[in-house]
């Protein structure tokens, strides 16, 4: 086996995991190929790390065409094959099938991947303007659709005046949400964050910080890299969004061996799943229902709603617009087609009824 010739645990400090033994094993290694992790994506330009640094490459056309006809694409934390040819350009030629992927759908409704190959997410969201408990329900369906641990970071605890105040209502809408736990901490404040994201970063352990741009995902990852690799920008003032600092995916190295995706600050997080997996991330509302009174209660007013009386509203909300949003992507154009007509055949009847009524 060619990847023997590799140093394993140093593969291991780049994220590789026994679980991807058995594609590993199963890939077409070609003669002088190597492992290599990518850890950053500028268009058609790779960059990938290996056990001996990091090296510029591009993809093969085959594999661009194989992903092509798959609905797939690259991400950053994706294992890939790649051979070096003869002037020197390396050339990524096969992917490992991902263990995860966290994606989204672009405005155009198409599959967009995130990050391949994580452990652990942090959902990074600002004590200031970004609070937006919405926005963290949205995440948490994200990360839960991948079985994905994750754990609520929120950055800027020093702007805030009354932590305990601000942090309540969040408690009170988490409480059964599969996140694993909430700090809030002070990310210009290295040591201490760092220390305290510590018991969480583990060797070989890869991490992906996701949030809205200027959220403090950059500053984060300097804290936990110890260096200032990552760029940030500051946030205006007056309405604290942030200017877009982080272009690309970036995968970077902990001290202690766990490995770091940094991704750009997302405008709008739709989601690719179904309603079955919003369902799932939303354990409170399932276990709830079954003390409705009616068993097909849809939590809309019904009499005897037991979701709707011990629920927090904003989480209620969230769940609803969800699974809204989730059944519009689900429709096949046909069906999609279908539901306009009939809800231009409902206000065609609407506007009958009222012209009787006014007599004219
Ligand atoms: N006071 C305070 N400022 C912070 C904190 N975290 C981040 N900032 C500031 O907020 C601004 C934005 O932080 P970044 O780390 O660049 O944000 P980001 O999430 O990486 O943003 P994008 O790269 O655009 O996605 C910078 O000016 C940081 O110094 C914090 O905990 N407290
Ligand atoms: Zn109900």
């Amino acid at each position: 086996m060619l990847f023997q010739d590799q140093d394993f645990p140093a593969l291991q400090s780049l994220g590789f995991s026994e679980a991807l033994l058995p594609a590993l094993q199963a890939a077409p290694w070609h003669d002088g190929a190597r492992l290599a992790r990518l850890c950053a994506l500028h268009r058609d330009q790779l960059q990938l790390h290996d056990t001996e640094g990091t090296l510029p490459a591009r993809v093969r056309p085959e594999l661009q065409r194989q992903l092509a006809a798959a609905d797939q694409s690259l991400a950053v934390g994706d294992w890939l094959l790649f051979e070096v040819d003869a002037s020197g350009q390396a050339w990524a030629y096969a992917q490992l099938p991902p263990l995860n992927r966290l994606c989204r759908r672009n405005p155009e409704g198409f599959r967009q991947p995130l990050v391949s190959n994580v452990d652990l997410a942090l959902l990074v969201m600002g004590l200031d303007h970004d609070f937006n408990l919405a926005r963290l329900d949205r995440y948490l369906v994200l990360c839960h659709s991948q079985a994905l641990p994750c754990l609520i970071v929120l950055s800027k605890a020093d702007l805030c005046a009354d932590l305990p105040a601000r942090l309540a209502p969040l408690y009170g809408h988490l409480a059964h949400s599969h996140a694993l736990d909430v700090l809030a901490l002070n990310g210009t404040a290295a040591a201490d964050s760092a220390a305290a994201l510590a018991p969480w970063l583990r060797p070989g352990q890869t991490l992906v910080l996701l949030g809205s741009s200027g959220a403090g995902k950059s500053t984060l990852a300097n804290a936990l890299t110890q260096s200032v690799s990552q760029q940030t920008g500051t946030v205006r003032a007056d309405d604290s969004r942030g200017r877009h600092t982080t272009t690309a995916r970036q995968l970077l190295h902990c001290p202690n061996g766990a490995c770091i995706i940094d991704t750009p600050g997302l405008r709008a997080l739709q989601l690719d799943a179904d309603a079955r997996q919003v369902d799932a991330a939303f354990d409170d509302v399932q276990h709830l229902s079954q003390s409705c009174r009616f068993r097909n209660c849809r939590h809309q007013g019904e009499p005897g709603c037991a979701v709707r009386e011990a629920l927090p509203e904003g989480r209620l909300r969230s769940y609803q617009k969800l699974q809204r949003e989730v059944a519009r992507e689900q429709m096949g154009p046909l069906e999609r087609r279908e539901a306009v007509s009939v809800w231009k055949q409902r206000s065609r009847e609407a506007r009958h009824k009222l012209k009787l009524k006014h007599g004219d």
